[in-house]
């Protein structure tokens, strides 16, 4: 250790506080607030739709309330990890997690650089390993990652020699161009950049071509165990694909391939299940204080990054405090001007940095690194200060105190000794004793990987990845900070991961139920944001943050209602909102104004375009109102126990556009016969009828002077714009267009609201 670091910081806390935002941020709460306020005190009517229009924007400033305490403060964390080395004596070790589940959705390909990409990361090797955890058993996987294996061995080297920035070879040799820059000044360079690209693109082809055969083999040899094995219906299957036998520091990290087993009748909680496994199995053969885990399609895009990660989670200070560090998801390949309004750009960087600056950023599921004692249900009142750190010269030993006796250990972490004794070494903070031989262990491996194994234990409810939601990642992100951890954000530049965003209409909708769905599941579960602030050592305004985000699907009720109302005003001929005589009829139109001028400026400062933050709006609609909609049907039939939710993979396409036509079509917008598309297409045919209704005339007379006005068909037909990717699909044709029987069902329940309100 070299003394003159002993005092500098790895990490650094920024500010990005906005005092001219935050002022706005007021600015429409009072203004929101104004609005319920009017209709209290104006007494002109006390119809039911009064009062639901009340209750719709009563919700609307309580959740623009959530939000506002959720971005007041943004800050994030720069890292220094060139001063990690000279800082810590010796670095810990690190697992890093992949999870594949699907061949068709999730190709090989991508799945083979990411792991390269791991493989390669700047980071002593003998201190990485890296295990796949794959949910669609598929021998094709198993194969690509022993070619890949074999490639990995000129690879990595090859990214070191030459420093490469982007060490997922697929990107690394996209744009050619980039190299030839170089090669002026190294032959040698030159020659070996053509022969890699020459054995990367044999890679592709020898992958590509089990993929199309799709079976690899003659399922001998290393896939005999392949045989008769159904994506659900099959024993554990490990192999140990590349082992650095002697812990060298010049080898390939260990590479370790897993298939859990499945049976029909038995739960495999879908990825938070595959991550328990992963910890189990890792915790056996490597049993590393930290875990990186990452999607199959993100990739990393900045070699430091573990080394960021360890900035953020050694010292003495940050092992009491810091749970976890998390990466944003970055997307590559990104469709000009998010037509799907899927990047996410701007949520990342003011909610995620606005929770970093309050107990921790959420835990999203990938591009994060954990630390193993946390998973495994440490909270910080029980850590207990020992000797010298294993890993860290620098720092005092944490030591988890909260298994006394070995019974307790195995009733919580189930009936292996092993891994019992695995988990009491890594709980109590002691070198990660590494099985001398990771082949050894591959028996009790496959215990802990057994379907059965988790019954009756503490998996999933207080270990591990928690289950009972389909966004495992923020659930298990919550109870961690429940018990009083912090979590760092890390948005190092040029990003630290690169994944895909769902290039489909369709997928993108699946992706939103899906949040959703989860989200509600963990806001309606005991697991409620609310009891952890009231009972446990959630910070309150941590806990408004995750009400925010966990009640996404909660928001489709009060913006249909809303919705709707405008509708119904016009067929009624009834009042809605202000009229133009009065003087409250500045508050809506003040809202409208400043509210879309300040997410404008958010879509500005974050270096978008005016057509981005518009696709977004409109999206924002489509997805409030449909996909979030069905997902919160989805948890009131599992309340109700009539059907249990599910966790539908995302399909990622690596785009393969080359012209500008290429790119227009893909950002056209493509619909299914899904349900999602039912309601908002509804909502639109009932707008277009309200708004017909009004131009033809056909109201019915008002009472009084309190019958709709400008407001009202204002706000009808600014949602009709909202949804005119709807609109332009009830045109369109093949999958550009809604299918026929989607349009009926809509038709029909367009219909049956119009007409119960002209009865
Ligand atoms: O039964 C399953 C289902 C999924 N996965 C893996 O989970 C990951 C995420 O799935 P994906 O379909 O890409 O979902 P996304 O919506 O893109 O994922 C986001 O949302 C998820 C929670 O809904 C998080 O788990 C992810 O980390 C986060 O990126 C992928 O690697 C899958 O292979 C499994 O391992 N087993
Ligand atoms: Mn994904």
């Amino acid at each position: 250790m070299d003394i003159t670091y002993a005092t500098i910081p790895l990490y650094e806390q920024v500010s990005s506080k906005n005092i001219v935002k935050n002022f706005f941020n007021i600015v429409i709460f009072f203004l929101l607030f104004s609005l319920p306020g009017y209709r209290i005190v104006s007494h002109h009517n006390h119809d039911t739709y009064w009062l639901l229009a009340l209750l719709c924007e009563l919700w609307f400033t309580f959740y623009w309330g959530l939000a506002i305490s959720t971005k007041w403060n943004p800050v994030d964390y720069e890292t220094y990890p060139e001063r990690v080395l000279k800082r810590v004596g010796e670095l810990p070790s690190v697992d890093m997690f992949v999870t594949t589940a699907d061949v068709v959705l999730e190709p090989p390909i991508m799945t083979i650089n990411t792991v390269l990409s791991l493989l390669a990361v700047d980071y002593p090797t003998h201190k990485l390993a890296c295990y796949v955890s794959d949910d669609g058993c598929s021998p094709i996987i198993l194969y690509s990652l022993m070619e890949a294996s074999k490639f990995a061995k000129l690879w990595v080297p090859f990214c070191k020699k030459y420093n490469v920035q982007v060490r997922a070879p697929f990107r690394y040799f996209y744009n050619d161009a980039l190299a030839f820059d170089q090669f002026k000044y190294s032959k040698e360079f030159e020659q070996e950049w053509r022969s890699m690209k020459d054995k990367y693109e044999q890679l592709s082809r020898n992958i590509e071509a089990v993929v199309q055969k799709s079976v690899p083999c003659d399922f001998s040899g290393d896939f005999k165990v392949f045989l008769n094995t159904k994506r659900n219906n099959h024993p554990t299957i490990i192999k140990v694909i590349w082992e650095n036998k002697q812990g060298l520091a010049d080898e390939l990290p260990h590479l370790v391939y897993i298939s859990r087993e499945k049976r029909p009748n038995h739960q495999h909680h879908y990825k938070a299940g595959a991550m328990n496994v992963l910890a189990r199995v890792s915790g056996l053969m490597t049993n590393a204080p930290f875990m990186l885990n990452v999607d199959c399609d993100m990739f990393v895009n900045d070699p430091k990054v573990v080394l960021r990660a360890m900035c953020i989670l050694l010292g003495p200070k940050s092992e009491r405090e810091f749970a976890f560090a998390q990466f944003p998801q970055v997307f590559y390949d990104r469709l000009k001007d998010d037509p799907f309004g899927n990047q996410m750009i701007v949520l990342f960087e003011y909610m995620a940095r606005g929770m970093a600056g309050l107990q921790g950023v959420l835990y999203s599921g990938t591009g994060c690194c954990h630390r193993r004692q946390v998973i495994y249900g440490l909270s910080p009142e029980n850590i207990e200060i020992g000797p010298k750190h294993s890993y860290n010269t620098n720092a005092e030993i944490i030591k988890g105190k909260i298994y006394e006796h070995e019974q307790e250990l195995l009733q919580s972490f189930g009936n292996s000794n092993e891994f019992a004794r695995a988990a009491a070494s890594a709980l109590n903070g002691s070198k990660a004793d590494s099985a001398e031989n990771i082949q050894k262990i591959i028996e009790a491996a496959h215990e802990v990987a057994g379907c059965g194994y988790e019954n009756g234990t503490s998996w999933g409810l207080k270990v591990g990845w928690i289950y009972g939601s389909t966004t495992e990642d923020i659930h298990t992100g919550l109870i961690i900070h429940k018990k009083g951890w912090r979590s760092a954000l890390c948005t190092p530049d040029p990003p630290a991961f690169l994944g895909c965003a769902p290039t489909s209409g369709p997928s993108s909708m699946t992706q939103q139920k899906r949040w959703a769905t989860g989200l509600l599941e963990v806001l309606l579960s005991k697991n409620c944001p609310i009891f952890f602030t009231m009972f446990y050592k959630l910070q309150l305004r941590q806990c408004m943050a995750y009400v925010w985000v966990l009640s996404w699907g909660l928001r489709s009720i009060p913006e249909l209602c809303y919705a709707l109302l405008f509708a119904y005003s016009i067929f009624t001929n009834s009042q809605l909102l202000p009229k133009s005589q009065e003087p409250a009829f500045f508050i809506p139109v003040s809202i409208f104004c400043i509210y879309n001028l300040y997410t404008l400026s958010e879509y500005f400062a974050t270096g978008q375009s005016i057509r981005a933050w518009w696709n977004n709006q409109k999206m924002a609609r489509i997805t409030t109102m449909g996909p979030w909609l069905l997902g919160l049907f989805s948890v009131v039939l599992k309340i109700l126990r009539l059907s249990e939710t599910v966790f539908e993979v995302t399909k990622k396409d690596q785009s393969t556009s080359s012209t500008e036509q290429d790119d227009v079509d893909a950002s056209r917008f493509t619909f299914d016969e899904s349900p999602v598309f039912v309601p908002v297409t509804a909502l639109l045919l009932v707008q277009l009828i309200a708004l017909a209704t009004a131009l033809l005339g056909q109201q019915p007379p008002a009472h009084g002077d309190h019958g709709s006005g400008f407001l009202e068909v204002f706000g009808s037909l600014w949602l009709v714009l909202c949804l005119w990717t709807i609109l332009k699909g009830l045109f369109g044709k093949g999958k550009y267009g809604i299918p026929l029987s989607t349009i009926f069902k809509s038709t029909g329940l367009a219909l049956l609201f119009v007409s119960l309100l002209c009865r």
